[in-house]
């Protein structure tokens, strides 16, 4: 059984359907990349998951137990998330931000764990509102880390990097991954989602356009027309 299933989810805001009926699986252990067009519904998606907002019809099964439950719940239960914009302490430093995070960890002995997992030991006594943009978002993700998930749900955790900084945070998620943590990422940088997911989902309005494996993804019509195709183009202009 997967670790993950997503049954029928849907979410409506008034008159926008931002997920019309969507089923997902991610198995444990896996790296699962989402990707689709702006307003697909990636980000509501994950707001699901994580417990964010209630699905207006559908369900989510995680580990056995069905779901949705309320955040505390569903942090509670393995599943924890970055956002798209940091949330760390500002005026804090990176030391005093793990120091804080693991206090509400299921296992307080970790700091050094979350430090070499995040490659972050060089700028403990930093203040975060200081720390180089790539570096922040690396404690954003260390943050996340301190709650000790079995699934990790990675929302755009690339915008913004440099070519050379994206190729670390490959790297570093990879670790994760190999660490035993499920990954569930959402992605618009396509070339990183493809080399480290082992699954690809695409979105288009709402609904699945497709499920395969990157290659496969890649290959399939359908999905350069509505999603990778565009994107190319504006890579070109
Ligand atoms: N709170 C909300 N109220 C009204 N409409 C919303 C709300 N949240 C999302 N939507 C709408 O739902 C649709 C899906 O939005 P969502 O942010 O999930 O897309 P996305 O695939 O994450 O897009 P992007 O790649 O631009 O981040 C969009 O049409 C969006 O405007």
């Amino acid at each position: 059984m997967s670790l993950l299933q997503i049954r029928d989810i849907e979410a409506r805001f008034g008159g926008v359907v931002a997920l019309g009926g969507v089923s997902l699986d991610v198995p444990e252990g896996m790296i699962f990349g989402l990707i689709g067009p702006n307003g697909a519904g990636k980000t509501t998606l994950i707001n699901m998951v994580s417990g964010l907002i209630a699905p207006t019809a559908g369900h989510i099964v995680f580990d056995g137990a069905c779901g949705p439950w309320p955040i505390a719940q569903t942090v509670r239960r393995g599943i924890v998330r970055t956002f798209q914009q940091t949330r760390a302490f500002l005026g804090l430093s990176v030391r005093e931000n793990l120091r804080i995070a693991t206090v509400h960890s299921p296992d307080p002995g970790s700091i050094d764990e979350l430090i070499e997992a995040c490659n972050l030991g060089d700028v403990l006594d930093r203040t975060a509102r200081d720390l180089p943009y790539a570096t922040l978002r690396h404690l954003g993700i260390a943050l996340a880390l301190a709650l000790k998930p079995r699934l990790l749900l990675l929302d755009e955790p690339a915008v913004g990097l440099t070519a050379g900084e994206v190729e670390r945070l490959g790297a570093l998620v990879r670790r994760w991954n190999a660490a035993g943590i499920t990954v569930l990422l959402v992605e618009h940088n396509v070339r990183f989602l493809m080399d480290v997911s082992q699954r690809v989902a695409v979105l288009d309005r709402g609904r699945l356009l497709f499920e395969g494996t990157p290659e496969q993804c890649q290959a399939e019509q359908k999905v350069i027309d509505v999603y990778l195709g565009r994107r190319a183009a504006d890579a070109d202009d």
